[in-house]
């Protein structure tokens, strides 16, 4: 039995073994999918789940010690399917530090994936580009992060280690699957997505606001190529927890990085990008799927 809960109900700040198998036992009860690919679609991007078949969705409210999206342009549903045949779970919406969450509740489904039998996640949100190269509408394919946060001890791994996820002192130099990032960047350019597909560092922010130029200039200098308030904690504990990450990033605005610039970021255009692109995005990640399933890579 469980309690229909909103965000400022929830105050659990860290999670023990047991709430991480109710919640896997909890779902896994509740469906017949067994997904071994997990998508986590970000702001505006919940599009992604429409092109899975025999869907069953949840909404986050429902689900035992699952938090509520807060942000606009999160569904708050998790989604069971399958593409071509593979049993995938869509999250329609993640959790930010900025909602007030802990990083244990922002990276909670990622353990819950994990011991559902998850081998692959595909991480996705929206950024503001840094590189000058990049335009609004780009795809980049994240060749690796810099965690502001965590530099500052705001890091989902912080605290008891759990060796059941994984060891103390993770290497992170691998976080993005050289495997995933070329076989992406195969079927993007089998796509013609080549021109707007790029490939870049991305650096988490906490949020909620969006830079000041001297900030912008800084994350220029420090080679980000794009900015964002999230993933980062996620793909951290994927690969705790020895998933294959996957990150694409979409390129919803272009960062001033010069006080003569007028124009100012703001999340409705963001949401406006997501909804215009959702579909370039969800043929791309679904054509994916369906090459995962097809080679069924086993190598990181
Ligand atoms: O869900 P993500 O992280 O992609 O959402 C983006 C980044 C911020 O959360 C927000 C700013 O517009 O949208
Ligand atoms: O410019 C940005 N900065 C931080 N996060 C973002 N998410 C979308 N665009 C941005």
């Amino acid at each position: 039995v469980h309690v229909r809960k909103t965000a400022c109900q929830i105050d659990i700040t860290c999670c023990s073994f047991e709430d991480y198998k109710l919640t896997t036992e909890w779902l896994l009860n509740q469906t017949r999918h067994r997904p071994k690919v997990a998508v986590i679609c970000s702001s505006g991007l919940g599009l992604l789940a429409d092109a899975a078949s025999n869907k069953q969705t949840f909404r986050y409210q429902d689900i035992p010690n699952f938090p509520v999206s807060t942000a606009p342009g999160h569904e708050g549903c998790l989604v069971f399917g399958t593409v071509d045949g593979a049993a995938c779970v869509f999250m329609q919406g993640h959790f930010h530090l900025y909602e007030g969450y802990s990083l244990c509740q922002v990276t909670l489904p990622v353990r819950i994936f994990k011991l559902m039998g998850v081998e692959s996640i595909i991480v996705t949100n929206a950024s503001g580009g840094i590189c000058p190269d990049f335009k609004v509408g780009d795809i980049m394919i994240i060749k690796d992060h810099i965690n502001l946060p965590g530099f500052a001890g705001q890091h989902p791994l912080c605290g008891p280690n759990d060796e059941r996820f994984g060891t103390r002192f993770p290497s992170m130099s691998d976080a993005y699957s050289k495997d995933l990032r070329r076989l992406v960047s195969e079927v993007a350019c089998e796509l013609d997505y080549s021109s707007f597909l790029r490939e870049g560092v991305y650096c988490m922010v906490s949020g909620p606001n969006f830079e000041t130029i001297a900030e912008a200039r800084m994350l220029l200098v420090l080679g980000c190529d794009s900015v964002g308030m999230s993933t980062v904690p996620e793909v951290t504990v994927a690969k705790h927890c020895g998933l294959r990450v996957l990150g694409l990033s979409l390129i919803t605005n272009m960062v001033s990085l010069d006080y003569s610039r007028e124009e100012k970021v703001n999340h409705d255009d963001v949401l406006h990008i997501c909804k215009t692109r959702a579909k370039l995005l969800q043929k791309l990640v679904t054509e994916l799927i369906c090459r995962l399933q097809q080679q069924n890579i086993n190598t990181n």
